[in-house]
């Protein structure tokens, strides 16, 4: 399948053709505009092994989006079947891809004073894509889609109820990048996604990074707006939201043009008077005091999210960095990198300087022993955009089929070690009765959990025994012990809370605590029958009732003999009034995760 892709920025419009099959992307065309001014700006096209590049009069990017198909046409590429554009703003409902009809069209128009700088500008590429390719799909993949999984703690902002209530939250932007090169970084290491712990410094014209635990966005650097976080080459990023109303009395400024001045006049731009790294690298060079304060404040911010984010996930094996900056800079990533030595980072001098991109490197530029890994690639938004267009248009329309939903209340897995230090030497539990999974079973005996704020009695022992112990509470039960237990899958136990459990012979304090992210067991043969694959993300449509809710990002695990159900924990069966014998139905297909997650 031929797919063309256009990805609007804030400052370029990159684009790029690409040939679909069996899974693999292969790049036809890359093409781009950027540094609009004064009525021109500069073009590169890269097809057929050739690069060429000039200036073009084009004012802005909806002139550059209307040059395009003038580009392809040029050089003989017809034959567009699907056609995927970068909308930076999604808000709350688009989870995944989706087709951009009339009513999708509408709902991102809505979003619009969200992203003032970009959705115009993706907007404005579908509509000039569908005139010019009126037959094939248009898909819409959103910068906003990977953050979705960010915990209440860190989309809530601390603000009246009313106002949270009327969509204040924080969302995050350049999802497509930040879920791209953690892949990349991960191929690179030889590890999985899942087992990492990634922080991506996104620094492009706009700039984010972005903490990306166990293959999951935890946290990035964007807000409500891409206006929050980094210095950007026009954008603020962080300021004091008490500034508004002094700029406003001292000033005599509207909230208008505040927010123009933000988003328009800030940042680099703000400091220098250009918005471009390059030339703020120039006039430093030369002595420029502005443009020397510019660049130090720019990575002295990059350096504080990174190290704030550290924290966030406990530690971190990874740092990439992407974007025109990152991947193009090597003083401004020695820059930030330096004074990172204490969380066991070290940049390698020469391995820095040396980066080379081609051919979708990600090279390492850390330096030797270094505990944490530095890399540095290409963001590549347009081939994932390519990728997931393909997949959301591949994906099968799935049979729905009703699935039991089981109730899971908290409950402990033990390893041998746990159990004889619990239960007394060569203690063996007792079978009380088995449970649908096949082989597991709920033990006669008890245990008890202790936390600082609160002790839980008579907790389950779920059979049989595994390597490490693991402990399931809902997030009620972790209030209740007083321990922030976090969500993870099954068996993703490092780094998680130490808890005391008491049994009959003696104590343990142990890691292991969780809240355990809801899944579907499912045998392959209902997985083939609704089209599903192990890791992939759907929605599931649970209660008929007054409480009728949608659960999101609920996990397919494929097992050769399991018994097909959901597992919630008694939170979200609470939340959604489900009783004994409920029913699921999968109504969205969301995204894919590694499998074995
Ligand atoms: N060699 C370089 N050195 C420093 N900065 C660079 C270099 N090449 C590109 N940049 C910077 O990258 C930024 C643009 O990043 P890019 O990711 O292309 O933008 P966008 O966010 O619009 O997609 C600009 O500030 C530009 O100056
Ligand atoms: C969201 C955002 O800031 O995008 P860009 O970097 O393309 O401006
Ligand atoms: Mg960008």
């Amino acid at each position: 399948m031929r797919i063309l892709v256009f990805n609007a920025g804030s400052s370029s419009l990159k684009y790029g053709v690409f040939d679909h099959a069996q899974g693999a992307a292969r790049q036809v065309l890359k093409g781009g505009f950027e540094r609009f001014r004064d009525g021109v700006c500069d073009w590169t096209v890269e097809a057929g092994g050739q690069r060429e590049a000039g200036q073009a009069p084009h004012a802005d990017l909806a002139a550059a989006v209307a040059a395009v198909p003038g580009v392809l046409a040029a050089r003989g590429i017809a034959g567009v079947e699907a056609v995927g554009h970068r909308i930076a703003h999604g808000g709350p409902d688009f989870t995944g891809p989706a087709t951009l009809d009339e009513a999708t069209l509408a709902r991102i128009e809505r979003l619009t004073p969200l992203a003032p700088l970009h959705n115009p500008a993706n907007l404005q590429a579908v509509r000039l894509a569908r005139q010019v390719w009126p037959d094939p799909p248009q898909v819409g993949v959103f910068d906003t889609s990977f953050h979705l999984t960010n915990p209440p703690r860190v989309t809530t902002y601390a603000v009246p109820e009313s106002w949270r209530a009327a969509g204040l939250r924080r969302y995050g932007f350049h999802g497509t990048s930040h879920k791209y090169v953690a892949e990349r970084a991960a191929e690179a290491l030889g590890q999985p996604v899942t087992a990492l712990r990634i922080i991506s410094v996104h620094l492009g014209n706009g700039a984010s990074v972005c903490a990306i635990n166990l293959g999951r966005s935890l946290e990035s650097s964007m807000g409500l707006t891409p206006l929050e976080g980094l210095v950007m080459g026009t954008r603020s990023g962080d300021v004091d939201p008490g500034a508004f109303g002094y700029l406003h009395r001292q000033l005599g400024l509207t909230i208008e043009e505040i927010e123009a001045a933000l988003n328009r006049d800030s940042g680099l731009k703000g400091l220098t008077g250009s918005s471009d790294m390059r030339d703020v690298e120039d006039r430093a060079a030369a002595g420029d005091g502005a443009a020397q304060l510019a660049i130090n404040l720019y990575a002295h911010r990059a350096r504080k999210y990174v190290g704030a984010y550290a924290a966030a996930m406990g530690g971190v094996d990874a740092v990439i960095f992407t974007g025109g900056i990152g991947e193009n800079s090597p003083s401004m990533r020695r820059r930030i990198c330096d004074g990172l030595e204490f969380m066991g980072l070290r940049l390698d001098f020469d391995r820095n300087q040396a980066v080379d991109l081609t051919d979708r490197a990600a090279p390492q530029i850390q330096a030797y022993g270094s505990r944490v890994a530095v890399l540095v690639t290409e963001t590549a938004e347009q081939l994932q955009i390519a990728r997931e267009v393909a997949q959301h248009l591949a994906r099968p329309a799935a049979a729905p089929k009703p699935i039991p939903v089981a109730v899971s209340g908290r409950h402990v897995h033990l390893a041998a070690d746990s159990l004889a230090a619990l239960f007394g030497p060569g203690y063996e539990l007792t079978v009380k009765k088995p449970l649908r999974q096949p082989g597991n079973w709920a033990a006669e005996e008890r245990v008890t959990l202790v936390g600082p704020k609160g002790r839980i009695e008579h907790v389950a022992i779920l059979g049989p025994l595994r390597k490490r112990t693991q402990i399931e509470v809902s997030r009620t039960d972790s209030f209740a012990l007083g321990i922030d237990a976090p969500v993870r899958d099954s068996g993703q136990l490092d780094g998680t809370p130490v808890i005391r459990l008491i049994g009959p012979y003696g104590q343990i304090d142990t890691d292991g605590l969780i809240v355990a992210a809801r899944h579907i067991h499912m045998n392959p043969a209902d997985a083939l029958a609704m089209g599903l694959e192990d890791g992939q993300i759907v929605g599931v449509n649970v209660g008929q009732g007054e409480r009728s809710l949608t659960f999101g990002r609920t996990l397919i695990r494929i097992q050769p003999n399991a018994f097909t159900e959901m597992h919630i924990d008694t939170d979200e069966a609470n939340a959604a009034g489900i009783g004994a014998g409920w029913e699921g139905e999968i109504v969205a297909l969301e995204a894919h995760l590694d499998p074995g997650v």
